[in-house]
């Protein structure tokens, strides 16, 4: 019986804070015995992991440009890839949206690329903190979202992967920590003041909790995350967080998504498309 005990997702305690202590068996239906025991899993993981090998299955194709997100659960979509391109050699090139990600794809000894030799991807999975009906997305939870979304913005497709948890109506019912969104150290403040005049709501900093100060992002930036109240319009919302000077990205991820990979506690997927 193989022991699975990795921890490339150290940046993304929020989620293991989350979940609840278990031993979880994982059945391969091909062999028809345990492959492996997932040690501090919980129920989100059991359906993270279902997700992630099912939109890699589907979606992963041999000499394709993957983009590959960051966050918790797409360490079980890289392990899959991995597992796949020792039986397969899938001759993939991999490109990163993080120091995690380019970890990771370092790790599973895949193929690192850059948007520099590869400027089109052929698709991208990543992650969501929450989904919405219409398969828009709030993502930066774990501080990443703006090499993410210049990636899916080069991808011909994004798949998205996550628990059950994070499928939901209308964005904010169960992401209540707010919009993550990248500004410009230096503008931080006024754009604090500008987006509560123009939209209200609660623009946070967002502090680390390791290091005293901020949280800074990958790109040297600070994180806000805006806490609102019932929105309607994101594109409206959306466009007008841009337009304010120092904001640089958004974790508004709108019409990018061709498909969301839910996994469920028992391992079954729920894929929604538009
Ligand atoms: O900042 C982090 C990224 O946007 C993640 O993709 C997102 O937070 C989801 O992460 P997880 O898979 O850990 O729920």
């Amino acid at each position: 019986m193989l022991e699975l005990q990795e921890n490339h997702g150290t940046a993304f305690d929020k989620t293991n804070q989350e979940d609840e202590k278990a031993k979880v068996q994982i059945t391969s239906p091909a062999e028809n015995h345990i492959l492996a025991t997932v040690i501090m899993a919980d129920a989100g993981q059991v359906g993270k992991i279902a997700a992630a090998n099912q939109a890699v299955d589907e979606n992963v194709k041999p000499g394709q440009i993957v983009g590959i997100g960051s966050g918790s659960t797409i360490v079980f979509a890289v392990k899959r890839i991995a597992e796949r391109n020792q039986s397969e050699k899938l001759n993939l090139i991999c490109i990163p949206t993080s120091f995690q990600a380019r970890q990771l794809i370092q790790d599973y000894g895949l193929a690192l690329g850059s948007l520099e030799t590869s400027p089109e991807i052929d698709v991208a999975i990543d992650g969501a903190d929450e989904v919405d009906a219409n398969i828009n997305l709030i993502k930066g939870g774990g501080g990443c979202l703006m090499q993410e979304k210049i990636i899916a913005s080069c991808a011909k497709e994004l798949f998205i992967i996550a628990d059950d948890r994070k499928d939901s109506v209308a964005l904010g019912t169960s992401w209540k920590k707010g919009v993550p969104i990248e500004v410009l150290p230096m503008a931080y403040r006024p754009v604090q003041l500008r987006i509560e005049q123009v939209l209200g709501g609660q623009a946070k900093l967002r502090m680390a909790s390791n290091k005293a100060g901020p949280v800074v992002t990958d790109n040297g930036n600070f994180l806000i995350d805006w806490v609102f109240d019932g929105v309607q319009n994101w594109e409206q919302v959306d466009m007008q967080l841009k337009n304010i000077p120092g904001v640089i990205e958004t974790g508004l991820f709108l019409n990018m998504t061709k498909a969301a990979y839910f996994g469920t506690p028992d391992g079954k997927v729920i894929v929604r498309t538009k």
